[in-house]
């Protein structure tokens, strides 16, 4: 059973429209994350979900009961924020206990939800400081320890490590994981950091301009992203998408020319299927190397395209050098020029 469900939920401010005939669900126990670039929509829909906002019209559920009229009280979830949102004048524990102690849970309990949530996330050295003496990390940790105590099955996060630095940011994604699983949370995760996104969720929603582009498995938006804006989002670096000139069609013609098709389309292939080689009709010259310890990445120029070449260990080329770029058919993503949707199922493959 799904824990979250939203229903043709539209949401505008004026003329503003910020969400549109959003469908989506979270099921229980399940990590859900919101994606998307700046304004697409994550945090309206997430503060949607928490009772922030409501809807200017459609439906949520949570734990099939319709919530869209609670407050957010009375919609038994909790919030973590990126801003962590911590009382400046209260200690660690004071600060964890807070929402327990405005619910009015006997002493005797609030001290046993706390113990355990201080020895989840190893606080105890720290309950008697003050935000202002912990470093970031730690006060996430006491905004994760307050999400804990609430004991509530349902938990949303709007960008919770988005002020972290990356080596803490990717600790610190491990270590919220492990807990939503180990205290089988459903979760709501909002981020504009693919990332994040691909190593934490059972499931994405990548949304674009107020509607879902595509949901599916961090696996279903890697290998069979549903439109070329999906391809662009998804992988690090992300997918070329390039619109073949006649280099690109002499090389794929089977794959990109069936019978008489001229169909404007798109082509996408990834960093890390090209490989260089002296045989190819599509030349380019190098523009940048980047080495970066593992692989090297290349930006190379061919005819109107900037093309993103990953290569394994040190790349043993130079910016100005001339060279042959190969891929195989079958890691060729099709799409529609005009619309940006896929072309058949299967990479390399046209209807
Ligand atoms: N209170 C508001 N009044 C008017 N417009 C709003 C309001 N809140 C959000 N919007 C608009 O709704 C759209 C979606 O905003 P939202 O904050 O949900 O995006 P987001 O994907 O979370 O972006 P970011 O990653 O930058 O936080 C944007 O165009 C934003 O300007």
């Amino acid at each position: 059973m799904s824990t979250i469900v939203l229903k043709n939920i539209c949401k505008s401010w004026g003329d503003t429209e910020a969400l549109r005939d959003i469908n989506l669900s979270c099921g229980k126990g399940e990590l859900l994350v919101l994606l998307g670039p700046s304004g697409c929509g994550k945090s309206t829909t997430l503060r949607l979900i928490a009772g922030l906002e409501t809807p200017t019209s459609g439906t949520i559920e949570i734990e099939g009961r319709d919530v869209s009229n609670l407050p957010p009280v009375k919609r038994n979830i909790s919030m973590v924020f990126q801003n962590y949102a911590l009382f400046p004048h209260l200690n660690v524990a004071e600060n964890i206990l807070f929402g327990l102690k405005a619910r009015k849970v006997p002493k005797k309990e609030r001290r046993k939800r706390l113990d355990e949530a201080v020895s989840l996330l190893g606080l105890s050295g720290f309950l008697e400081r003050r935000p202002a003496q912990l470093s970031g990390g730690q006060r996430q940790r006491i905004a994760l320890g307050r999400a804990i105590v609430a004991q509530v099955p349902v938990c949303l996060m709007d960008e919770p490590l988005s002020n972290l630095d990356a080596k803490l940011r990717q600790e610190m994604r491990q270590e919220i994981r492990l807990l939503q699983q180990r205290l089988k949370m459903s979760m709501v995760y909002v981020t504009h950091d693919q990332v994040e996104a691909m190593t934490i969720a059972d499931k994405i929603i990548l949304m674009k301009d107020g509607h879902i582009e595509q949901y599916g498995t961090p696996e279903d938006l890697y290998n069979l992203p549903a439109t070329a804006f999906t391809g662009g989002f998804i992988g690090n670096p992300p997918m070329n998408i390039l619109t073949p000139d006649a280099a690109i069609f002499a090389e794929f013609s089977t794959a990109l020319f069936p019978a008489g098709d001229t169909k404007p389309i798109l082509i996408g292939v990834r960093p890390e299927k090209i490989e260089l080689s002296a045989n190819s009709n599509i030349q380019g010259t190098v523009e940048t190397v980047e080495y970066l310890g593992a692989d090297s990445l290349l930006l190379c120029r061919t005819g109107d395209h900037s093309i993103t070449v990953s290569v394994k260990g040190k790349a043993e080329v130079f910016p100005g050098d001339k060279v042959g770029l190969i891929w195989k058919e079958e890691d060729i993503h099709l799409f529609d020029a005009q619309t940006g949707r896929r072309i058949g199922i299967t990479a390399g493959v046209r209807p």
